[in-house]
């Protein structure tokens, strides 16, 4: 008889936590999903009058983009390790960029993860959304009176 009061240790063979903990968020995100969220939603950043020009100045070809943000979305909510990208590194270089626009990028998100995905689907994208645009918020703009906040091992004391 298995003894569960033993679990099998977890496996770290790679970034992505331990293995027990590598299933969907939710079971109704898929791939399928996830590319129809990501081609609405880059659908309306390219027609919106404040982010189109952020977006415009550094894109060309956008279905380059569209398959990166594809291979993002599956890691954060399917924990497939597809991305392995430095999305903080990137966004930081962008100076142009203001909290407010982070505003306005998630009102766009939340409109189209709700148009296609169910319910509590949608939901867990969003909130998976509005952490990592704090974290990025955080590292770029900071704190007032701290400045931005970067992570990594801790400065040694003199
Ligand atoms: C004000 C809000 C934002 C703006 C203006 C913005 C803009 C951009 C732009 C212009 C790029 C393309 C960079 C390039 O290829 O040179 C990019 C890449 C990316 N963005 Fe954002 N972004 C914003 C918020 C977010 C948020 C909230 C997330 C995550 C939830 C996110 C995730 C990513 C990722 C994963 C990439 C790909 C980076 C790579 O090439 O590895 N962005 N973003």
């Amino acid at each position: 008889m298995t003894d569960i009061s033993k679990p099998e240790p977890d496996q770290f063979d790679d970034d992505r936590g331990p293995a027990s903990r590598r299933r969907p968020l939710h079971p109704e995100i898929d791939e399928a999903v996830i590319e129809s969220l990501v081609r609405d939603f880059y659908g309306k950043i390219q027609q919106d009058e404040t982010l189109s020009p952020i977006f415009g100045a550094r894109i060309e070809d956008w279905e380059p983009h569209l398959r990166t943000m594809m291979d993002f979305w599956s890691s954060v909510t399917l924990m497939t390790g597809r991305y392995k990208g430095q999305p903080m590194q990137k966004h930081r270089l962008m100076t142009d960029v203001e909290p407010a626009h982070f505003d306005r990028w998630l009102a766009l998100f939340r409109e189209s993860a709700r148009a296609v995905a169910a319910p509590e689907a949608a939901e867990v994208f969003i909130t998976c959304a509005e952490r990592i645009a704090g974290s990025f918020k955080l590292g770029m703009f900071g704190v007032p009176g701290l400045g931005p906040i970067t992570w990594g091992p801790a400065a040694k004391a003199p």
